[in-house]
């Protein structure tokens, strides 16, 4: 905290190397040590030595940065205040169009009510407070989420409220003092939106994203009860982990092509494992796998515990290995029957009927992150100076944040409605009548992101091409947007199947 009052005079005779004085949004700085430590170099230090360094310092720093280095203030100058505001853990951002309308104080909503608000209430202070440190330094280390935090978010049943609403949420009271039974699909958007928050896209994913799309499809298909239930406890307890194995280095999209085997053994007891699986998130630690395996007279999901002849391998991807990539092999690997998914050689039906949920997930997810790549694109234009005028001066820079802001609340405002939609819905109507839709908007939201991606990183320039400093969010968003674009189906399977779903519900009807 700053110390002590002092004139602009006094601060204007602190101007040589030996004692380096400058102000920065009304408050003093002293740089005299901090001179040669500087990443951006002494000269330009000693070019604002004595003077009001505010605009020159906001063209090429985030505010954090003072934040980081706060011990370097020595002061405020006399008869003046700071004027930049600085959020607090769970504060709302008040730059245009960097929330959601319906969390605008001036904006009303028709869907959500007070529970889903305290919901994000309670969120943002959590994902501030505990989430975005941790999630920013694994982002950039590689590592993966901490025991620490997973036991934190399990005191609040955060790991149930991400498998999205159901009865395993019953009895449990969650974030905001919401209860397990009225938590819905609002409630669920709020939870996927606030968590991408942490702004750390493969740290995103390694935050128990594989848990999110496998133990669905576990508690609502394994027969054996005491296997389900023990399983779901360990799982949700964050004492062990579990991922979803689908996709193969022969088949992505394509299901139907995948070549991992399950062979019964000759008493019908068990199943032998033989295949490979790539780009499994969170399989590096897992303990259990939902794998899609080839049956003698169809396609079979089976819950495969590591055990003997499991081997995970990572993957180093275009985002962080803190997502936990990988590639995984099961070599002759003896599985109970009893660890079946639904009916034997009826496996698409376990998929499918998680898919839905996964991809409104996704949707949640890239439509956030592109409401924040908008944020910082508005920031950035609004302080960087170039050809003597603010960015946000030039018509070009308006057009493009113009097309930037439609496409989020565009998307956004579409999400909502399926929300809505889904919340009165049992699960076979939203993948009978909403499959098509939420695949469309997966689809959509991830073109918009491929254009917001683009105009971000022209509009940073270098800087979003730099993984630390101005443009961080930018290059990261640029370089990882394709996730959502691949991951859970691919735009265009996504809106081949949109317009099929359509199609099959098409009248007798003639133009
Ligand atoms: C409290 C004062 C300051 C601190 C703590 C500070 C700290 C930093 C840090 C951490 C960076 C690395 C880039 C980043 O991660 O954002 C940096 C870069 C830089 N700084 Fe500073 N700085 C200060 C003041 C200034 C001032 C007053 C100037 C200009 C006269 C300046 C000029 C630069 C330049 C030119 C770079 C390289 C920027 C780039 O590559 O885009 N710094 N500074």
């Amino acid at each position: 905290m700053p110390r002590e009052t002092l004139s602009r005079d006094f601060i204007a005779s602190h101007n040589t190397a030996d004692s380096l004085w400058c102000i920065i949004d009304h408050k003093v700085y002293d740089l005299t040590d901090f001179i040669d430590a500087h990443p951006g170099g002494s000269v330009v230090l000693e070019q604002v030595a004595g003077t009001d360094a505010t605009e020159t310092f906001y063209n090429l720093h985030r505010q954090e940065v003072l934040e980081k280095y706060s011990s370097l203030c020595i002061g405020v100058v006399e008869n003046e205040k700071p004027e930049v505001l600085v959020p607090s853990p769970g504060q709302l951002s008040s730059v245009p169009y960097a929330e959601p309308l319906w969390l605008r104080p001036q904006f009303k909503s028709p869907y959500f009510n007070d529970s889903h608000r305290r919901l994000q209430r309670a969120l943002r202070v959590f994902v501030d407070t505990y989430v975005t440190p941790e999630a920013q330094a694994k982002e950039k280390d590689g590592s993966y989420i901490s025991q620490e935090l997973t036991d934190r978010m399990v005191r609040e049943n955060m790991l149930a409220m991400r498998l999205g609403p159901g009865k395993h949420l019953h009895g449990k009271i969650l974030p905001g003092g919401v209860k397990g039974e009225e938590f819905d699909y609002l409630h669920d958007l709020v939870q996927a939106q606030e968590f991408v928050r942490a702004n750390s896209r493969g740290f995103q994913d390694g935050n128990f994203s594989g848990l999110m799309i496998s133990l669905t499809a576990v508690l609502q298909w394994m027969k054996n009860e005491k296997i389900k239930q023990r399983v779901a406890g360990e799982t949700l307890s964050g004492k062990k982990f579990m991922c979803l194995a689908i996709t193969e280095a022969f088949a992505g999209s394509d299901v139907a092509g995948l070549r991992t085997t399950a062979t019964k053994t000759p008493d019908g007891k068990h199943y032998i494992i033989n295949g490979t699986k790539k780009w499994i998130t969170n399989g590096m630690w897992c303990d259990y796998f939902v794998t899609g395996c080839k049956t003698d007279k169809g396609f079979s999901v089976i819950l495969i515990p590591r055990s003997k002849g499991v081997e995970t391998s990572l993957i180093k991807t275009s985002y962080s290995t803190a997502a936990g990539t990988s590639f995984v092999e099961f070599n002759n690997v003896k599985v109970p029957v009893e660890y079946l998914l639904g009916e034997e050689h009826k496996g698409f039906m376990v998929i499918m009927s998680n898919f839905n949920h996964e991809r409104f997930m996704m949707c949640c997810g890239v439509i956030r992150w592109s409401r924040t790549v908008v944020e910082e694109c508005l920031k950035w234009c609004n302080q960087r100076i170039v050809f003597g005028k603010k960015l946000i001066e030039q018509p070009v820079m308006r057009q493009k944040l113009a097309k930037m802001i439609s496409h989020v609340e565009a998307n956004q405002a579409w999400l909502e409605q399926i929300a809505y939609q889904m919340c009165s819905m049992s699960y076979a109507q939203q993948s009978k009548l909403l499959g098509g839709p939420i695949g469309l908007l997966k689809s959509f939201s991830t073109r918009s992101a491929h254009e917001i991606a683009d105009e971000a990183v022209n509009i940073f320039g270098g800087r979003g091409l730099t993984q630390s400093g101005m443009g961080r969010v930018v290059e990261q968003f640029h370089r990882t947007y394709k996730f959502d674009a691949i991951l859970g189906g691919t735009e265009e399977i996504l809106a081949d199947l949109g317009v099929r779903q359509a199609m099959k519900a098409f009248p007798k009807s003639m133009l």
